[in-house]
């Protein structure tokens, strides 16, 4: 496991900004280290400049363990990344972006799941099976972020999802992944599935 992951998180951030996913100080990146805590993206910072200060290191229970610059406070979305390293061991990284289209996505759907197509991109995210019926769990945009986290984890504990990749309504997505190389990958996957979800509707394609 990485020792320190902040140049991987850093590298991430200024592609997914550059790709308009992590526009203005959108989104937050995380990744854990040896002792099970996790660098975050400190709250509020612009996505795509950001330097080794503009992180936080904080236990799995939300202690702020390690501060570069004493005035960064962790992402208001804290509470989601550990949910998410919660519920999964083995998560490394866990990546949440804001495309125009993960958000219009989640308007094609009313329930607490979106259908996605069985396109040969599944494979990126485990999905190896012929003609997949596949669905990406979709949570309310609560104000209060710890109550999304809180249903996450009430959800997964039900039901593993079938997807590394959740979606908060007209808000965007959080991938996860046991690297940080294998995050990117992630929400490169689910940003070309969302497109291809948007221009199938335009075209009339159902599925
Ligand atoms: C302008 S984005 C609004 C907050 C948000 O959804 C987000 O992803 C960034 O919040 P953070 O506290 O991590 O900067
Ligand atoms: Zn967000």
């Amino acid at each position: 496991m990485n020792t320190d992951p902040r140049e991987s998180l850093m590298e991430a951030s200024r592609q997914f900004y550059q790709l308009g996913w992590m526009a203005g100080t959108a989104g937050n990146l995380s990744a854990r280290v040896e002792d099970g805590s996790f660098w975050i993206t400190a709250s509020g910072k612009q996505k795509g400049k950001l330097v080794a200060d503009d992180f936080v290191r904080v236990s799995l229970t939300g202690e702020l363990l390690e501060t570069p610059n004493p005035e960064n406070k962790p992402s208001a979305e804290t509470s989601i990344h550990q949910a998410i390293y919660s519920c999964f061991a083995d998560a490394r990284a866990c990546y949440h972006v804001h495309s125009v289209e993960a958000k219009l996505v989640t308007n094609f759907v009313e329930g607490e799941k979106l259908p996605l197509p069985p396109i040969e991109m599944l494979k990126g995210l485990g999905v190896w099976e012929e003609n997949p019926q596949v669905f990406m769990p979709v949570f309310h945009n609560h104000l209060q972020v710890p109550k999304i986290a809180q249903e996450i984890s009430d959800r997964f504990h039900r039901e593993t999802p079938q997807v590394p990749a959740l979606l908060i309504r007209n808000h965007g997505v959080t991938v996860w992944a046991n690297s940080a190389a294998e995050a990117e990958n992630h929400v490169e996957l689910a940003e070309y599935i969302f497109r291809y979800i948007v221009a199938a509707r335009q075209v009339g394609i159902k599925f």
